[in-house]
């Protein structure tokens, strides 16, 4: 923000009232996920204040620092994510794929792993294997699926969306499985942030990559662009014949007219998204499990809010239900304890969250 030079006093002061009122609502627009409050240049009391005094930040997406291109940046900050091309190695990707077999083989056990299996085979009889467990999740205790949030590659891109002190929020490793035919192997459009306590949304990315060659044939990503510059949506359950999965959320009323983009990605190609961009997956219509390796991250000083009484309250209800069952008795757990738990750093300092 620039001053008009040599401001007179009483102006000075009118503006930095109007900055701080400005401020004040950016901080509750924040909390309820709307983001696109973050360019306030009107005073919420008393109008617009003079462009030649008040300039907008131009970017409020992504920081100042030397990796993203100009082009790259302004690509973020208009479309809620961007793809970087062949980014993890194939010798990576394929120790995830190693300790992900021992994971299905039961070789590995890590401490507060979850394990899905697809709700078309949720209640039949099974033994683990790489061809029934459909995604693995909260792997933060595992040695090497953790090397994945820790690569200096992908951290480097991460910083420029949280800055430097960097928390690993949520991790997965999606093993989509082939559609059975009532399509569930489907991941309904919705905003990650449904799913986060945490805030301010602009500080906290995700980084998906693909472990193969994805395309619509196996169930790409599809995307919303430019949805984050909008607010955190209600998410339900769609009402979907086959049946949905366990958590699988969806918006019920996104513009149905709006521009879809299918990323179809190579082995090591990863996209870091923004966590209110509207997205999803299709369905696959392979024999193969496709698969990708992912994390959310979030700068370490976001701070956890309280999701009684907001939209998220459903989502809430249903993870501390399922912590519940886990502990075997009323946890006394609230959506924000679950998340500080697992919660890991990855670089610099370890703040709020
Ligand atoms: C950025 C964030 C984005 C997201 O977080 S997206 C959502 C991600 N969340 C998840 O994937 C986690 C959801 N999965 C889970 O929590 C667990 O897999 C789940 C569903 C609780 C089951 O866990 P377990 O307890 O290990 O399994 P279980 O075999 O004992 O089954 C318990 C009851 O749940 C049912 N179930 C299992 N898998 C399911 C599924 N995929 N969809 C719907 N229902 C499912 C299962 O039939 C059983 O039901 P019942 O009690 O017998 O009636
Ligand atoms: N009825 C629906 N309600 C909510 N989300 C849906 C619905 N149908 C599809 N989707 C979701 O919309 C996204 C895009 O679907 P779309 O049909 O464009 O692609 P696809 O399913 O990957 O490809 P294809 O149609 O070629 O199989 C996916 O995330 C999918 O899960
Ligand atoms: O199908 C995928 O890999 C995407 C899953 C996803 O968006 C999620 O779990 O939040
Ligand atoms: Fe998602
Ligand atoms: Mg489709």
């Amino acid at each position: 923000m620039k001053w008009s030079p040599r401001p007179r006093v009483g102006v000075l002061a009118a503006a930095m009232a109007q900055q701080r009122a400005a401020t004040r609502l950016r901080i509750v627009l924040g909390h309820l996920g709307c983001p696109s409050a973050g360019a306030v240049v009107a005073s919420p009391t008393s109008g617009p204040i003079a462009s030649a005094s008040f300039h907008p930040q131009q970017f409020q997406y992504t920081l100042d620092n030397d990796v993203l291109s100009l082009e790259q940046r302004k690509f973020y900050e208009e479309n809620g994510f961007l793809v970087i091309k062949n980014l993890v190695s194939d010798a990576d990707i394929q120790r995830f794929r190693v300790e992900f077999e021992k994971i299905c083989r039961e070789e590995s056990k890590p401490v507060g792993l979850m394990v899905m299996r697809d709700v078309s085979i949720a209640k039949s009889e099974y033994s683990p294997s790489e061809k029934t467990i459909s995604k693995i999740q909260d792997f933060q205790e595992d040695k090497e699926l953790f090397r994945f949030c820790t690569l200096p590659e992908v951290l480097k891109y991460v910083e420029c969306f949280t800055g430097p002190n960097i928390m690993a929020m949520h991790t997965m490793l999606i093993n989509k499985p082939p559609d059975t035919g009532k399509k569930t192997s489907r991941h309904p459009l919705h905003q990650d942030l449904h799913y986060f306590p945490f805030r301010p949304s602009n500080r906290i990315v995700c980084a998906w990559t693909a472990m193969e060659h994805i395309d619509r044939n196996n169930g790409c990503l599809v995307v919303l662009p430019g949805t984050h510059k909008g607010c955190l949506k209600p998410h339900d359950y769609p009402q979907w014949e086959g049946g949905v999965n366990a958590m699988f959320h969806g918006i019920q009323d996104y513009d149905k007219d709006h521009a879809r983009v299918h990323l179809v990605m190579e082995k090591g190609d990863t996209v870091f998204f923004h966590p209110l961009l509207i997205h999803g997956s299709g369905r696959n219509q392979t024999q193969g499990f496709r698969k990708a390796i992912s994390c959310h991250f979030a700068s370490a000083d976001c701070h956890y809010i309280d999701v009684k009484g907001t939209v998220q309250e459903n989502i809430e209800k249903e993870v501390v239900g399922i912590a519940d069952r886990l502990c075997g008795t009323e946890s006394g757990l609230n959506l924000k304890d679950i998340w500080m738990f697992r919660a890991r750093l990855v670089k610099g300092e370890r703040i709020t969250l």
